[in-house]
């Protein structure tokens, strides 16, 4: 339906910029860009759903996200990988545990302070429609 349609374009709109915020923090510099695999040859033995925000940016695009919280799932999902295929006691390996967690906690919090909670809910109303 139209209404609906106007709704999600303002969703996208509003994605593109906590993405463009997110992938222009140099801290998260390694969250850019997918994990080059054929640097990373086990990778994907460990990692069965790749993802980044150069990635979530194509799926905003996409119109792959009909609301924050489906988009929020992608940021988790890159944390949990980092934290997954990154986990021993090594100071590079302790870095980007934390660089992934302080990703986490930023996008989440971005999205909360610029995010009017009734227009999630209804963003996520038509999510659950589709
Ligand atoms: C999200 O990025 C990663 O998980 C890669 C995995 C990786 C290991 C070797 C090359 O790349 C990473 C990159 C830089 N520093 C730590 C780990």
């Amino acid at each position: 339906k139209r209404k609906e349609d106007y709704k999600l374009r303002e969703l996208r709109i509003f994605l593109r910029d906590i993405c463009r915020k997110l992938a222009s923090n140099r801290r998260f510099y390694k969250f850019t860009k997918p994990v080059d695999l054929e640097e990373v040859t086990d990778y994907l033995e460990i990692i069965k759903q790749p993802m980044d925000l150069e990635t979530m940016m194509t799926k905003v695009d996409m119109h792959k996200y009909n609301c924050a919280k489906e988009f929020l799932d992608d940021v988790d999902l890159i944390c949990a990988n980092a934290l997954e295929y990154n986990p021993d006691k090594t100071s590079s390996d302790k870095q980007i545990r934390h660089e992934a967690c302080s990703l986490r906690d930023h996008a989440h919090a971005l999205i909360d302070v610029e995010m009017d909670s009734d227009f999630e809910l209804e963003c996520q109303e038509i999510a659950r429609r589709r």
